[in-house]
């Protein structure tokens, strides 16, 4: 089962700007910078609640974030569900039908294990789901 909404992940290309617009709009600073290698990103985390804001802005041309903000305007990237176990949940959602865009889950941001399931087969959003590493 996916449990919480764990972050809402946001494209953007200027990553210090939308950095100081977000400080600005939620009333805090992030609590966390990242570089994620395996992914060209860089990020930016705010807490919300029991939830996040994933700030992500693409540093190589192959990123997914850089290929996304080449055909579409700055905005809502993915949605990141937090799960227990997550081949149980990569394993279910695959027998369910749905396309998952890694086959072992990998190293995401804010130790966390992630996999990403492909936005054609879910109703056009990019989904993500999480594992907390302990
Ligand atoms: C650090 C980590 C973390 O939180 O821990 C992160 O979040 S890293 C976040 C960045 N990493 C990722 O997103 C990794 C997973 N993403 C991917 O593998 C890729 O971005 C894909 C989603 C497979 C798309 O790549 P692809 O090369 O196929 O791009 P493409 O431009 O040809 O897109 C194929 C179709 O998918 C659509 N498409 C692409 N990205 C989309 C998105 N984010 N949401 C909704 N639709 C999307 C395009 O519009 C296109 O639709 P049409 O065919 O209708 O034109
Ligand atoms: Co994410």
């Amino acid at each position: 089962m996916l449990t919480n909404l764990e972050h809402l992940g946001l494209a953007v290309k200027d990553l210090e700007a939308a950095t100081a617009l977000y400080t600005k709009l939620l009333g805090q600073e992030p609590y966390k910078r990242e570089h994620v290698a395996s992914e060209a990103v860089d990020t930016v985390f705010f807490q919300v609640g029991g939830s996040k804001i994933e700030l992500l802005a693409g540093t190589s041309p192959e990123s997914a974030i850089t290929r996304y903000l080449d055909k579409k305007p700055e905005g809502i990237h993915h949605v990141a569900f937090e799960v227990d176990d997550i081949r149980a949940e990569m394993a279910r959602l695959r027998a369910e039908g749905f396309i998952l865009l890694n086959e072992e889950p990998k190293q995401g941001a804010d130790n966390k294990l992630v996999c990403f399931v492909h936005p054609k087969s879910a109703n056009g959003v990019l989904v993500e789901l999480c594992q907390s590493i302990q």
